[in-house]
């Protein structure tokens, strides 16, 4: 039979991939792709949480372009809510007042939208929070690392010209807010809101360039830096936790297909599912109640989407600060908030540099850390976190005021307070619980694990059982590396010449103690510890 019978004979959609083989050569790309290998942990499914919410508001965002109007043109409302007859508003507001009333299923896709925006933004958080309390960042991940602080920031940014848009009242002041803090910067704030709101706030243009800025150009760059970060994690292969057989060269779980396909597909629809469910339950952001936005008015109780509720926080929290500097105003109240809003965020970016700096380790991880087996990482995380916390609560003191019958100024305060004394405990405090449960696990190799039964001896003193830990858990247990900290090196060199030691040298010299000193790793327990107290005979 000839060759060409044989092609004839195959079935349909072999045929159909060998066309699309010979042109894009999907074998050899499928061949070295899916039978990736990937480790399971319920928390690397943060990381498709992401993903989903993402692609949920891409495809909810592509509905609501149908019907919204990106204009600010004045017009009278005659759609089907009553209280809001003949009121005059932006096309915007019209536009989305007809998505939420008239449109078949808008008020359904722009809830899941903007839930969508919520859920994504909070499960950015807590994957990246995962990443950081396991040491995920490290070598060779540093720059996926970036891509992800970058996908957070803009997602805040895309987040923020997203409920923008509407023109609603609390969406304008918001705007207004960042309008005032732009505004704060020295030289080039005037220009800049003169630039971006072409001419004096509000104008009559910002709807349509946050609508440009919102559905084109952050979303597209996010897009792009979505794909780059998923084909990082194909690169450079998942990251596992210790365990017997596992090595920093291999990764030991189940392929991507069929494994992992079936199981992303179904988590997509569950997380749709979710979302969906929300959105159908909990109102969020109803802008028939709050009315159309105007420039004189503020709505109580008036808060941004939660991301930026740490923003709000820092600028409500500050002293409203305000100098004369060579016949100009500066306005620190409202200027270091903008400025802190930015180094908060930096610090993000720039810990895995610093951590490696200052270990001075060069190598490739592809072993996660437990948190509590990187104390002074953990607690450095856990300060941040803390600081994020206490400006959130700063950026709703109203609404803690009114709910918990407080006092607005005795919130502020506490966030003031909190703002300086919250990390620096939160630190210490994390640290001690790290080193503590290093004792444990310390404890637990030695010792077994207690068994809650109680023995009574034949000479009558009563023991408790200890169970003795299986190999794998001895293993996982001890399979951490400790470090030893930096010291200053010789300070003469071999001709006899002294060197200086630069600050630098010095600050990372205290840095590593800081991280590896005496006080901050429990030692693990050595082979001959564990044999001889295992050897000790039936005392435990
Ligand atoms: C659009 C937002 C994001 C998407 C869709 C996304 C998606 C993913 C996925 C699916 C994984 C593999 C599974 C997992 O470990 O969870 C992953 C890993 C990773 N992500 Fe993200 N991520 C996003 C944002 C972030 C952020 C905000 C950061 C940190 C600032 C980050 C840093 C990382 C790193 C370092 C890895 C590799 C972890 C490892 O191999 O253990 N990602 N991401
Ligand atoms: C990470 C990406 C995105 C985030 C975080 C996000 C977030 C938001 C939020 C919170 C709103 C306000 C919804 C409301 O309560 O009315 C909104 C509105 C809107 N978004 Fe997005 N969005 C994103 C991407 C997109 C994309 C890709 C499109 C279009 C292709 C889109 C189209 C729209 C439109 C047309 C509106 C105005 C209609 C409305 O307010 O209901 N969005 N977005």
């Amino acid at each position: 039979m000839s060759n060409k019978d044989d092609r004839r004979k195959a079935p349909a959609g072999e045929r159909v991939a060998d066309w699309a083989d010979g042109r894009l050569g999907i074998y050899s790309l499928a061949k070295a792709n899916m039978r990736k290998i990937f480790p399971d942990h319920w928390s690397f499914m943060l990381g498709e949480i992401c993903l989903y919410s993402f692609i949920i508001i891409i495809l909810t965002g592509v509905y609501l372009t149908l019907f919204f109007h990106p204009s600010m043109n004045e017009v009278e409302y005659h759609g089907s809510y009553v209280p809001l007859q003949g009121q005059l508003m932006s096309e915007a507001f019209n536009s989305t007042m007809h998505i939420s009333f008239d449109v078949r299923g808008g008020l359904l896709i722009r809830q899941i939208h903007h839930w969508a925006a919520v859920i994504f933004l909070a499960g950015m958080f807590v994957h990246m929070m995962r990443v950081f309390f396991t040491g995920a960042f490290r070598k060779p991940r540093e720059i996926n690392w970036l891509f992800g602080f970058l996908l957070f920031v803009l997602g805040m940014f895309t987040g923020f010209t997203g409920y923008s848009l509407p023109d609603d009242l609390l969406s304008g002041t918001g705007v207004r807010f960042t309008q005032g803090a732009i505004l704060s910067v020295p030289i080039v704030g005037t220009y800049i809101s003169m630039f971006l709101f072409g001419g004096e706030f509000p104008g009559g243009d910002f709807v349509a360039r946050f609508y440009s800025i919102h559905i084109l150009l952050l979303p597209g760059i996010m897009l792009g830096l979505v794909v780059g970060h998923l084909i990082l994690v194909f690169y450079h292969k998942h990251t596992q936790f210790a365990g017997p057989g596992r090595t920093n060269k291999n990764v030991v779980g189940m392929p991507l297909l069929p494994v992992y396909m079936a199981k992303a597909g179904g988590f997509f629809f569950l997380v749709f599912g979710a979302i969906a469910a929300i959105a159908g339950f909990a109102s969020i952001n109803p802008i028939w109640v709050l009315g159309p936005y105007r420039p004189d008015q503020v709505s109580t109780g008036a808060q941004p989407d939660w991301y930026m509720g740490f923003a709000e926080g820092l600028i409500r929290a500050m002293p409203g600060w305000e100098i004369n500097f060579w016949g100009h105003t500066l306005v620190l109240g409202v200027f270091i908030p903008l400025v802190l809003f930015g180094v908060f965020l930096g610090m993000i970016a720039m810990y895995p540099f610093i951590e490696s700096w200052v270990t001075g380790d060069k190598r490739e991880h592809h072993i996660l850390d437990r948190p509590r087996n990187a104390p002074t990482r953990t607690a450095f995380g856990v300060a941040w976190v803390t600081g994020y916390m206490i400006m959130l609560i700063g950026g709703g003191n109203d609404i803690f005021a009114t709910h918990f019958h407080l006092s607005i100024n005795a919130v502020t305060w506490f966030v003031r307070i909190g703002f300086f004394a919250g990390p620096v405990i939160a630190f210490v405090v994390t640290k001690r619980i790290c080193l503590g449960l290093q004792r444990r696990d310390k404890d637990k190799v030695l010792h077994g694990r207690e068994t809650g039964t109680i023995k009574r001896l034949p000479h009558g003193e009563f023991i408790e059982v200890h169970e003795p830990l299986s190999q794998e858990a001895l293993y996982t247990l001890t399979s951490h590396e400790q470090y030893t900290p930096a010291e200053i090196g010789p300070t003469v060199d071999e001709n006899g010449v002294e060197r200086k030691v630069g600050r630098g040298e010095k600050v990372r010299v205290k840095l590593s103690k800081a991280y590896y000193g005496e006080e901050n790793q429990i030692p693990k327990p050595t082979v001959e510890e564990y044999k001889e107290i295992t050897s000790g005979h039936g005392h435990h």
